[in-house]
């Protein structure tokens, strides 16, 4: 595995983010090929276990079996478990600067997020739709172009790449075109390799409409798009299927006939994973030159407030960036 820490950001630090985080560190401290540090408020940890604070990431190395290593950012206002407040937004967002800035100068192998309320976010001025978006647009070189970031969610068998993500269902379709459904599964394709370490991926792409359009008489878009992008893939030598039905075509993932999916919208996606597997489940951002995961669930306030957090899902997070990061390397 990569000899350099994982960082994780703090996330909202009124959600589930400290208390996961801190039992993360517990559960993984013994691992060094798992090690990482946090950049946060130290306090917000130190009620949940042994907390050291750091300087630069280069000092995690030497506390993680010790103490979780904390890179302050701050000051974060005073918090209570489940009340969110507007005074940390601008905290929440400098930690996801800092720890992508790390990943970027080679101080990280990889950037592990915890759950943020976007619309809190807002009011510091954030104007993205999720992590997603915004981690894209840190990574963009000066004066480069848009970098696309493609997310998918992981668990329960299944690995699901969404066509469209934060947007109203009334606006998906005007939003599938085909030259953006042949970058995609181009990054889906080349991300199967890279991330994963499969040689000759097999992907499929779900319908929009109900049957994958019932040959038109539902809708044309699978006819009009979805097809004529896999068709184009097809030629680049990519193994990709025409539009599958969607209630369908995630049974057929499990039983060994994909290795991934391209769901056209967040829910259509989403559901399968996180019903089969919301504790395990792992979102990641494909396309970006650096490694970025995340727990697949959100604040959680109420399991804040009543100290009920679960840590599954981060440190399957944890885990998969570690995967990752040594899958790149090797590639
Ligand atoms: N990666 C992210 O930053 C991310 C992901 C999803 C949602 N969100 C945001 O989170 C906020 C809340 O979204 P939501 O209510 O739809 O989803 P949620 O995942 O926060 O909560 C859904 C349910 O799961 C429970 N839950 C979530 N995490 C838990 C944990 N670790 N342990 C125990 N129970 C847990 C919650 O208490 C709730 O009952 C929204 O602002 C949304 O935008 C952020
Ligand atoms: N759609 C994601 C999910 O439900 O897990 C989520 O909102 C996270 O989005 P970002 O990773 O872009 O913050």
């Amino acid at each position: 595995m990569s000899s350099l820490p994982l960082v994780l950001s703090m996330g909202d630090p009124a959600g589930v983010g400290p208390s996961i985080t801190a039992v993360a560190w517990q559960a993984l401290k013994s691992d060094p090929e798992l090690r990482f540090y946090v950049i946060g408020a130290p306090e917000l940890y130190r009620k949940l276990c042994p907390v050291q604070e750091i300087a630069a990431p280069e000092d995690a190395a030497a506390v993680f079996s010790a103490a979780l290593p904390v890179l302050p950012v701050g000051p974060v206002p005073e918090i209570t478990p489940g009340k969110p407040n507007e005074a940390s937004a601008p905290f929440i967002v400098s930690a996801i600067e800092m720890g992508v800035a790390h990943v970027r100068e080679g101080k990280a192998s990889g950037i592990v997020t915890n759950p943020i309320n976007k619309a809190l976010l807002y009011s510091a001025g954030f104007r993205h739709p999720g992590h997603t978006e915004f981690i894209a647009e840190l990574c963009r070189p000066e004066g480069g172009e848009p970098i696309r970031p493609v997310m998918m969610l992981t668990g329960g068998g299944l690995k699901v790449a969404l066509a469209t993500i934060h947007q109203s269902l009334a606006s998906v379709p005007a939003s599938l075109t085909q030259e953006a459904l042949v970058e995609l599964g181009s990054i889906v394709h080349s991300a199967m390799k890279s991330d994963f370490g499969i040689a000759a991926p097999r992907i499929a792409f779900t319908g929009l409409n109900p049957h994958a359009g019932e040959g038109g008489a539902i809708g044309r878009e699978e006819i009009d798009i979805i097809n004529p992008a896999a068709a184009t893939l097809r030629s680049r030598n990519i193994n990709i299927s025409d539009a599958r039905p969607a209630d369908t075509v995630f049974a057929e993932a499990l039983s060994g006939a994909y290795d991934a999916v391209i769901a056209m919208t967040h829910d259509q996606g989403l559901i399968p994973v996180k019903t089969l597997d919301f504790w395990g489940g792992v979102n990641m951002t494909l396309g970006l030159p650096i490694v970025r995961t995340s727990p697949d669930h959100g604040t959680g306030y109420d399991a804040a407030a009543a100290g009920t957090a679960r840590p599954d899902s981060l440190i399957a997070a944890i885990r998969s960036a570690a995967m990752v990061a040594k899958n790149r390397k090797t590639a």
